[in-house]
């Protein structure tokens, strides 16, 4: 067992059901959510009432428990019940790597199971595992980014990766949490993150509670106060790394790293192993989910714009990894990523197969 402290989390397994904090009732309200079927946690996810990439993964093994113990009480089919569970999951939001990553877990957990009562049971066992693990790891990664940030850094974060997006401590906002422990960290500022304002109403909800200093603006005046010096290191979250580095996170991070470049200020992506996908090339072979146009015209049901307007809703966008100062992970830093660095990382920490100290995979500006 890690140390994970009886610290407020927001994810809790009870041995037959999920209860979330429902994130789009924040900042407003802590109203908590029972999620009994994998139904429930399909809703959840898409609805985003839970989020946040590693979120997201436990939760659909969480989900995927719920349905095999429900064909263990039905006496039903429960590898088709997995199957179904997994094609589900799979289609609430397609970019975040640790989805995937969870029902890959998921599936190889019970290969051997001889029945459903076994599946179940070894499905909710690791449920209760992976919310222990996540504290480990966001407590790592969080170390090793501290590590990065000298005594008086002002940090630029954007959306929302603290421990509402992980279950545990956080990444981004984890290394912020765990600076500012160490006596490191001035100030934060932080983007409301349109459409969803992952930003103005969690973020600003967990500084608060963490009692960091910090100061809310809107996305578009990021780029001005990094290049008025503001601004000492840009720490965000990750939702998929591809084989080369190329990042897929919250809509708006491909403008911040422009900018930091622009700006010689360190850009910084802080992403749990489980977030890396050797299997996606580069960062053109995400899928990035568009999402209700609904969500751009309407802020708290105010519509903003006639309800007839068109939109393009991309929740997502790609950073390309030579944007990336370096990837923190909860094994260690990953400067200046790329094809040939992420590979041997991924080997030396037991996802996937080196490639030859030659072949750098310097991918084209
Ligand atoms: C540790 S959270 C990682 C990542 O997830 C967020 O996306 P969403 O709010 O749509 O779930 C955001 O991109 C964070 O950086």
């Amino acid at each position: 067992m890690t140390d994970a402290p009886s610290e407020w989390r927001p994810l809790h397994w009870t041995g037959e059901s999920l209860v979330i904090v429902d994130q789009t009732a924040l900042p407003d309200e802590e109203r908590l959510v029972e999620c009994r079927t994998i139904d429930d946690v399909a809703a959840a996810i898409r609805e985003m009432r839970v989020r946040g990439a590693p979120a997201i993964g436990i939760s659909a093994v969480a989900g995927l428990a719920l349905a095999v113990q429900g064909a263990a009480r039905e006496g039903g089919d429960w590898r088709r019940a997995l199957s179904a569970g997994e094609a589900l999951l799979a289609s609430t939001r397609p970019t975040a790597a640790d989805l995937f990553h969870g029902l890959q877990v998921a599936r190889e957990r019970v290969a051997s199971a001889v029945d459903a009562a076994e599946a179940a049971h070894l499905l909710g066992q690791l449920v209760l595992e992976l919310l222990d693990r996540q504290w480990a790891i966001d407590r790592a990664l969080a170390d090793y980014g501290a590590g990065l940030l000298r005594s008086g850094t002002r940090v630029l974060t954007h959306c929302n990766t603290g421990a509402l997006g992980t279950g545990a401590f956080g990444t981004a906002l984890g290394i912020i949490r765990r600076a500012y422990e160490l006596g490191r960290l001035e100030h934060v500022w932080v983007t409301e993150t349109r459409p969803r304002l992952q930003g103005a109403r969690l973020t600003v909800w967990e500084l608060r509670r963490s009692g960091i200093p910090h100061t809310l603006i809107v996305d578009g005046a990021a780029p001005f106060l990094l290049a008025r010096g503001e601004v000492d290191a840009v720490l965000v979250g990750a939702d998929r790394v591809a084989a080369n580095g190329d990042v897929a996170n919250k809509i708006g991070t491909l403008g911040l790293a422009v900018a930091a470049e622009r700006f010689r200020v360190p850009f910084y992506v802080a992403a749990p192993l489980s977030t890396f996908d050797p299997e996606t090339p580069d960062g053109n072979a995400i899928p990035i989910e568009e999402r209700d146009p609904a969500e751009v015209l309407r802020v708290k049901g105010t519509w903003i714009a006639p309800a007839d307007t068109p939109v393009r809703n991309p929740a997502f966008d790609v950073t390309p990894h030579w944007l990336v100062t370096a990837l923190v992970t909860e094994r260690g830093i990953i400067p200046a990523p790329d094809r040939r660095k992420i590979a041997n990382f991924l080997a030396a920490n037991g996802r996937g197969t080196s490639v030859e100290p030659g072949e750098t995979g310097r991918d084209e500006r």
